[in-house]
């Protein structure tokens, strides 16, 4: 077993919002992710939590300082993916992580088309830095389930084939395919 199979990953949760930031709203969507998380996985995990405000610089600087300083395998934002001016989330990921998984973004918005005819509003992309991969979501917590039970799947995969951490799924909730074994 490698190295990268055996240790516990590392889990980027970062919820941007202007508002939630400052504390005008409890923020809902970032529990909600490690919810999420901790009811699919079966591998060990740590999570390292950010609650940021909207903007470019603050964006990219949080998800450079959690994938080179805190070493995270996986990533995962929500909020700031919309076509309001201060909704910077993409422009900032493409900035930390230039390679991008255009497949994540588009079955994100498909899964969630079936829900709201807003979907289409959402800019939301996947991009790796290095070993670690970086997913957005959509602000509203009500996305989050949608979006990761559409790209879950083939998250443990695509952490493999960038050098990231083994994740495993509990199959009764959600299987993860892997072509090899
Ligand atoms: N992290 C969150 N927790 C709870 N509710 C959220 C969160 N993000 C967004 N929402 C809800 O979704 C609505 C629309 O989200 P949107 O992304 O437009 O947020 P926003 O109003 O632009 O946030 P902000 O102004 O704080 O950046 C918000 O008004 C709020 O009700
Ligand atoms: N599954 C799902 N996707 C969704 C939504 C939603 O309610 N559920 N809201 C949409 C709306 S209204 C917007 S404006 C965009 C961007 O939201 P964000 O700026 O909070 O990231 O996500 C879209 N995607």
């Amino acid at each position: 077993m490698t190295e990268e199979a055996k240790r516990a990953a590392t889990i980027g949760v970062v919820t941007i919002s202007d508002r939630a930031s400052i504390g005008l709203y409890e923020d809902q969507s970032g529990p909600a992710i490690i919810a999420y998380l901790s009811r699919v996985l079966t591998s060990p995990f740590h999570i390292v939590r950010r609650i940021i405000p909207d903007g470019f610089d603050s964006v990219r600087d949080a998800l450079i300082g959690l994938a080179d300083d805190e070493h995270c395998d996986l990533i995962l934002t929500t909020g700031g993916t919309g076509p309001a001016p201060r909704d910077l989330t993409p422009e900032a990921t493409l900035a930390a992580a230039p390679r991008v998984l255009p497949g994540f973004g588009e079955l994100m918005r498909q899964e969630s088309l079936k829900q709201v005819p807003t979907a289409i509003l959402s800019r939301q992309i996947a991009a790796h830095r290095g070993a670690c991969l970086i997913i957005n979501l959509p602000g509203k917590p009500a996305s989050i389930e949608t979006c990761l039970n559409a790209v879950f799947p083939a998250t443990p995969y695509c952490l493999d084939l960038i050098g990231a951490a083994r994740l495993e799924t509990d199959p009764l909730i959600l299987k993860s395919f892997r072509p090899k074994q």
